[in-house]
């Protein structure tokens, strides 16, 4: 590209999806005006969408932090519509694009692919944005990109797709059918089905098609302070209050994995005597959540400790409540975090549920007896859940003499304490005895899966 309108967007976002890295491509800091053709809006979101598709960047760090400081409002609001759509839409938008190319079998240059994805989704997905605009910016972006050559195809592809009609639905969809009109890979479809059902399959990809709305679970606004904070989704709440509520009156609390720290600082909110020590392997997510800590009352007592969970040292001593809030796949955040989709595999699972038992056995040695710790996850896959609880407990109890407890009775309490809505339906939040939000399901907010052990 040859004008940038992203200043360095270091700074990290409100956190929500499960892990990062400051992006890894700063850009470069620019004076220069955009193009006169190009909105600043559209050639943000361009950009954006380029060093996702193209380096380890999240859509939220550059959305969030300061990379837009160059926009209005409005061209920021833009900006994240467009982004955010774009990757949601993705799969389904290329399925569209693909029939109208003249050599489907070859593959685009990256930045010729964006500049149609992005027309494409303005054109099917944005009612408000006229279809010249879309198009004649697209067009200017791929040349603008280094791509005069493709100026012609932009142009005649986003134009037929304009005119095209949409797609009618059939009457029976095959579960890869339903995933591509959705926007998601047919395996992680597949999965669902596998696991929850095809309604709930359904469910699931539908919601995540949207913005997150805010869920009515909780009879009351979260209670963080200040005003700048982002609220917490209904189900990274309900795991925290889970946590918080496993144990009363605790007095050594360590949340192990606890950036950005939304679960931190309510733990801290609800346990205000406690010793909370909330550590983090990442230096550049601690410094972040430390500073958030920082603007509350209570989470300016929070000592923040950069550390391994699994290697956490001994003179910490014992914790009779620990939060296990691992990192995952996060597949239960993709209206969150709409790119985890292109970038997740299949064999991701494996490497992400190493990870966690290796967190939660060397945690599970830090509970004191009577203590409780509450093992997380923001992902819908039975390997990273179930699994890992499994495997880790039948290794664990003899020598630890822990053992699982339902979250049922803790969660009905939360009911009957008013934390929850009375009309929440609580037994669709429990599974087995485990904690398991359904994104659409029943369920508005990210998808969680928690289990409680106890020490004996
Ligand atoms: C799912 S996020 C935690 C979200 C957080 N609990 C919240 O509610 O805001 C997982 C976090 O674990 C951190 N992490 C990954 N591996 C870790 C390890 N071995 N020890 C400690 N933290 C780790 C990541 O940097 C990431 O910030």
């Amino acid at each position: 590209m040859r004008v940038s309108i992203l200043t360095d967007p270091r700074r990290p976002g409100p956190g929500g999806r499960p892990e990062g890295r400051p992006p890894q491509r700063p850009a470069a800091k620019s004076t220069q005006k955009p193009l006169a053709s190009i909105t600043p809006a559209r050639l943000a979101a361009f950009e954006i969408l380029e060093r996702v598709a193209t380096s380890s960047a999240h859509s939220d760090d550059l959305l969030y932090g300061s990379g837009l400081a160059l926009l209005s409002q409005a061209d920021k609001n833009l900006t994240t519509a467009l982004v955010l759509g774009t990757l949601r839409w993705q799969i389904a938008l290329d399925a569209r694009i693909k029939p109208l190319l003249q050599r489907p079998e070859l593959t685009l240059a990256q930045p010729v692919q964006t500049a149609l994805r992005l027309g494409a989704f303005q054109l099917l997905h944005m009612d408000r944005i006229p279809a010249h605009a879309a198009l004649s910016e697209s067009v200017e972006l791929a040349r603008a990109a280094g791509h005069p050559y493709a100026v012609g195809m932009v142009n005649a592809v986003l134009r037929k797709l304009a005119a095209a009609k949409p797609p009618g639905q059939r009457l029976h969809e095959s579960t890869a059918a339903f995933a591509e009109r959705l926007g998601h890979p047919s395996w992680l479809a597949e999965r669902w089905v596998t696991n929850y059902g095809r309604a709930t399959a359904l469910a699931i990809c539908e919601y995540d098609q949207q913005e997150p709305r805010a869920g009515d679970l909780f009879s009351q606004e979260d209670t963080e302070e200040g005003g700048s904070q982002p609220r917490l989704d209904d189900g990274s709440r309900l795991v925290g209050e889970l946590a918080a509520a496993s144990v009363s009156g605790a007095q050594r609390i360590w949340d192990c994995c606890a950036a950005p720290g939304g679960k931190t600082l309510l733990l801290a909110q609800r346990h205000p005597q406690a010793d909370l020590l909330a550590t983090d392997v990442s230096s550049y997510r601690l410094r972040a959540m430390a500073q958030r800590l920082q603007r509350d009352v209570h989470g300016k007592k929070v000592r923040t400790i950069e550390a391994d969970a699994s290697t956490l040292s001994e003179d910490e001593g014992l914790f009779d409540l620990i939060l296990c809030d691992v990192p995952c796949s996060g597949t239960g955040t993709l209206a969150r975090n709409p790119e985890i989709r292109h970038h997740l595999r299949p064999s991701d699972l494996a490497r992400q549920a190493e990870r966690q038992r290796a967190i939660l056995s060397a945690a599970l040695l830090r509970l004191a007896p009577g203590g409780r710790l509450i093992y997380s996850t923001c992902s819908l896959e039975p390997e990273e859940n179930e699994q890992v609880v499994k495997v880790v407990f039948e290794g664990a109890k003899e020598k630890t003499g822990i053992s699982l407890v339902s979250a049922e009775p803790v969660v009905a309490r939360l009911q009957e304490q008013g934390v929850l809505a009375a009309e929440a339906n609580v037994a669709k939040l429990t599974r087995d005895g485990f904690l398991r939000t359904l994104p659409g399901a029943g369920f508005e907010g990210d998808g969680f899966f928690a289990a409680v052990f106890v020490r004996g």
